[in-house]
């Protein structure tokens, strides 16, 4: 594997231009060549200077993979030193990713067996459900990982098994893994090893409410989601119901009453609301290649009002860079988060008495996989949490 690119100094001159931040965490256990960072305040001095975590990105060759290394390539500190496939392993990634062809520093994907994990730091695991618990395993200690799939996302060894259908394979890790929702769980992933990034839905649905059960604003029944995903969230493998002509001009419900998300759901609401809660979740297919919404029906609690419930989501969010709290009557929209780490939350009075809508749309590769991945690697690195995800939403 090709590490030169990570580990070469940076040239002296571009050294003392550079603003210098402390070491990130991920390094400090290891020797490296070069002890500087560069700040994201220093863009043009940025460029010249060493990423120094070299990280790895499995899977790269799928959606979420690709989705992590376009995203690193505005990122200051995180280098992609290794990059793997599957079925496509041997190729260059420019090859099956056209757009990428500048990114020109990074490696031709191989096997994972075929990765010299001493050269790597930290690891993105993007790879499909089941298949990353045992390649996670077999990593040594040092290299740091956020796993995309939804392997270590259940804290429950029971529940995995009723969701996934078979046992966990590795539940020790299962138990040492933190869920990364970022803006919830911050102080814990701070100091992880292995990050269980949280499913794109999950994500849509926890933002808006963790903050209103955690403060008694909404009741913990009858929780209604109903939730919508463009295509590229079924990955990039093909698939006869992906085609554009089962697609295009239509949308359909899909895993009604039984989709795996479920579970994940209610363990992050019932940690929320300190009771168990069951959710109602109905997911659709859309014709649109990005872009989640989640609109949920909920009952106030409490003699809660709307704008009490729109009042403590904004003032939750209130230093979070990447989650916006719309105000009252503003409807979010996917093309207004597409291809960014943003995520919308509006809050509605419903018409029927006593109730509320809640909306939250968001990117499904970004804040719904590969951006919070980068978030959560940040944060443990030590490096600002924003770093490379600062960017707008492509619009039109
Ligand atoms: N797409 C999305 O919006 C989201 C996806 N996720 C999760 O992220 C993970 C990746 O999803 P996504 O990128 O969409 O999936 P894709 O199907 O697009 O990509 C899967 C990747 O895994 C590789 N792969 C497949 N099987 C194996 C195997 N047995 N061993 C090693 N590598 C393998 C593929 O390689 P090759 O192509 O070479 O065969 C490809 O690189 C999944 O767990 C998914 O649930 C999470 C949140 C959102
Ligand atoms: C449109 C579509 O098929 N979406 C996927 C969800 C996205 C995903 O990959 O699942 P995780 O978030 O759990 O990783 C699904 O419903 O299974």
């Amino acid at each position: 594997m090709q590490a030169a690119m990570l580990t070469r100094p940076a040239p002296a001159q571009a050294q003392q231009a550079s603003r210098t931040t402390t070491v990130p965490a991920v390094l400090q256990s290891r020797p490296r060549v070069s002890c500087q960072v560069a700040t994201q305040e220093a863009p043009s001095q940025m460029s010249a200077a060493p990423k120094n975590v070299r990280t790895a990105v499995m899977g790269a060759s799928g959606y979420t993979g690709e989705e992590v290394v376009r995203l690193l390539s505005l990122h200051p500190t995180f280098a992609v030193s290794a990059l793997t496939a599957d079925s496509q392993a041997g190729k260059a990634f420019s090859d099956i990713y056209p757009h990428l062809v500048t990114a020109t520093q990074v490696p031709t994907m191989v096997k994972i067996a075929d990765v010299d994990w001493s050269e790597i730091d930290a690891a993105f695991c993007c790879l499909p459900h089941a298949t990353t618990q045992e390649v996670i395993k077999s990593l040594p200690q040092h290299v740091k990982v956020v796993d995309l799939s939804a392997d270590f996302r259940l804290q429950n060894v029971d529940t995995y098994r009723e969701w996934y259908g078979g046992e966990h394979k590795a539940p020790e890790l299962q138990r040492e893994a933190v869920y990364g929702l970022t803006e919830i769980y911050r102080e814990e992933i701070k100091n992880a090893r292995l990050i269980a990034n949280p499913g794109c839905y999950p994500t849509s649905v926890q933002l808006p409410l963790y903050p209103l059960l955690a403060a008694g604003l909404i009741q913990h029944e009858d929780i209604i989601v109903d939730a919508k995903s463009g295509v590229s969230g079924a990955g990039r493998s093909a698939k006869v119901n992906l085609l554009y002509t089962e697609i295009a001009e239509g949308i359909n419900s899909y895993g009604v009453t039984k989709h795996r998300h479920m579970p994940e759901i209610e363990q992050g609401l019932s940690d929320a609301a300190k009771t168990d809660v069951t959710i109602s979740f109905t997911p659709h297919l859309m014709p649109m290649t990005r872009g989640m919404q989640s609109t949920i029906y909920v009952k106030l609690a409490g003699g809660a009002t709307v704008d009490e419930l729109r009042t403590a989501l904004k003032t939750r969010y209130d230093a979070e860079p990447f989650v916006t709290v719309l105000g009252e009557g503003v409807i979010p929209h996917t093309r207004y988060v597409r291809g960014s780490n943003h995520v919308h939350i509006s809050v509605f009075p419903d018409r029927l008495k006593g109730r509320a809508i809640v909306i939250c749309v968001l990117d499904n590769l970004v804040k719904g996989a590969s951006g919070q991945a980068i978030q959560n690697l940040n944060l443990i690195s030590g490096i600002p949490e924003t770093t490379g995800l600062l960017q707008a939403a492509m619009f039109p």
